[in-house]
């Protein structure tokens, strides 16, 4: 009978890996976190459900589907192209109370320009104040993120609170207060197909490493989150997706690092599950026995309301913001490929006029030098004080 001869041990082991053929990093397969606890395991954000009263949630939910009536598309050029956001946006500001917890200050002049920079430099009316229902929200949103921010350990860059020697918004009110949202951007996705690409959030107002609350009504959608992996690390490792169901009346907080480091986006989606609102239009009061039958005034919905809480720094103010050549406000953007002992420690400045110019920029070009500028004060200046003090004791 004949034998076919054994392979020969050579045959069996594996050539030896040629230096002009480098490894991959293994491709991670995208990762659902559907709990609090695994956006916090996976993530720098926290997820909140259930953030505020169920009637309050469904009462903004309503005011701002009425206000989203009048959200524009964002436009603007991508290289040679005019793009169109495939959503509606909105931005309003808080009305603040001057130092001594008295009179209504607004300082029209500023907003007006950031509400300007948020519809990408085009001409834009003066921004709505929060109404009166998203006044309420807020506050609740306000105490939980300052809460959160007391626990969490803080960057070097971080907005540090008002010295004691200058006066704060709000007077009394603000003691124990490092995060107060004095602005909103809000956006209407309707339907399955609306969605927002993939970005970070520009820093020009917010200055490095914000906070950001994101709270979201009506329908659930998928908040996407991708690391940006760091050049020196591209050939050891690739990034994870993480997919965040976000549903009615949850709050993502996304903590200091996240626009640092990751990009997000709301993705168009196959199909999505009609919202049933738990509570009637009419108000008040928003109790069932007021209608004989309150499932008549309750209109299932496919649109999703996301309101983002931002605190725009005091040491960003709109008239601190550099201009470019073109003489429209720059945009302040993190070195996210480049980071060390894991934190993007480089931001510039650039031109952000070519978004309305035909996409042609003027080339400005500048590194952010937070005490060169004059901003501050930041976690790491206190710190590094508080050390001297105790050194020198
Ligand atoms: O709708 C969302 O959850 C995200 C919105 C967003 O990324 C933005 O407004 O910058
Ligand atoms: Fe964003």
């Amino acid at each position: 009978m004949p034998t076919t001869p054994p392979p020969s041990i050579l045959s069996r082991l594996r050539p030896p890996p040629s230096s002009k053929t480098k490894s991959k990093p293994k491709a991670l397969p995208p990762l659902s976190l559907p709990s609090p606890t695994l956006v916090s395991q996976h993530t720098p954000c926290t997820l909140h459900t259930s953030i505020l009263p169920p009637e309050l949630a469904c009462r903004l939910f309503y005011t701002m589907l009425d206000e989203a009536k009048e959200w524009k598309r964002n436009k603007w050029w991508l290289f040679d192209r005019l793009v169109e956001s495939p959503h509606r946006t909105g931005f309003y500001t808080r009305m603040e109370r001057d130092g001594d917890g008295g009179e209504e200050v607004d300082e029209e002049g500023g907003w007006k320009e950031a509400a300007q920079f948020w519809y990408n430099g085009r001409e834009t009316k003066a921004p709505s104040q929060f109404p009166a229902v998203m006044e309420e929200a807020c506050t609740i949103i306000e105490r939980v993120v300052n809460e959160e921010l007391r626990k969490r350990p803080r960057f070097p860059l971080e907005w540090a609170g008002y010295p004691p020697d200058q006066s704060r918004p709000n007077g009394d009110r603000d003691s124990g207060i490092l995060w107060r949202a004095n602005v909103a951007a809000s956006n209407c996705y309707e339907g399955a197909k609306e969605s927002v690409g993939y970005h970070s959030d520009s820093l020009t107002y917010l200055g490095p490493y914000p906070t950001i609350a994101s709270l979201s009504l009506g329908t659930t959608r998928i908040f996407r989150l991708r690391e940006v992996i760091p050049s020196d690390e591209i050939n050891l490792r690739q990034p994870r997706t993480y997919n965040i169901p976000v549903t009615h009346n949850s709050l993502l907080i996304m903590h200091a690092s996240t626009q640092e480091k990751f990009k997000h986006t709301v993705p168009p989606q196959p199909t999505i599950d009609l919202f049933r609102p738990p509570f009637p239009r009419q108000s008040p009061p928003f109790a069932s026995s007021s209608s004989s039958n309150p499932d008549h005034q309750i209109e299932p919905s496919n649109c999703r309301i996301n309101i983002t809480f931002r605190f725009y720094r005091p040491d960003f103010h709109p008239s601190t913001i550099p201009r470019c050549k073109c003489g429209v406000p720059a945009v302040l953007k993190p070195d996210m490929k480049n980071r060390h002992r894991g934190r993007v420690d480089r931001f510039w400045w650039h031109c952000n006029a070519g978004a309305q110019n035909e996409g042609k920029d003027c080339g400005f070009w500048k590194v952010l030098d937070m005490k060169g500028e004059g901003r501050g004060p930041c976690v790491g200046d206190v710190e590094a004080r508080v050390e001297q003090e105790n050194t020198s004791i």
